[in-house]
């Protein structure tokens, strides 16, 4: 498996950024009353659900709870106009 279904993803993301729609998840974060301390407030919850999930032996509930994080984070990065791309090149700079 590729590492494409990130920028699927991404690039909905950025789409539901643009365009808002009513029924969407990740719109209500963009428009959130909260603004961007509802997302990190989700990074937050899900980081104690990872824990919680690798404490428990639970890779089947550790590997959903990493999804909602990365998902979570991606829009995070959207909020800021960080790329996917930009997150590749910050990893590619460790090797
Ligand atoms: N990857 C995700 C994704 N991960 C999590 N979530 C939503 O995030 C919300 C909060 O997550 P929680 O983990 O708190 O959910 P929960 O039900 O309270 O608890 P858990 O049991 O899941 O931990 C839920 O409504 C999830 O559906 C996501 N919502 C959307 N996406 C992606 O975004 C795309 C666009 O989605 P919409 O914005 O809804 O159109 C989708 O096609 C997906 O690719």
């Amino acid at each position: 498996m590729t590492d494409d279904v990130l920028d699927e993803v991404f690039d909905v993301i950025e789409d539901r950024k643009e365009n808002l729609p009513e029924d969407s998840y990740t719109a209500s974060l963009f428009t959130h009353e909260k603004g961007e301390n509802a997302v990190l407030e989700k990074l937050g919850e899900e980081s104690t659900e990872l824990v919680l999930a690798a404490k428990d032996g639970d890779d089947e509930e550790l590997a959903h709870e990493a999804a909602d994080i990365v998902y979570h984070m991606l829009v995070l990065l959207a909020m800021h106009d960080v790329t996917v791309d930009d997150l590749r090149e910050e990893l590619a700079k460790r090797r």
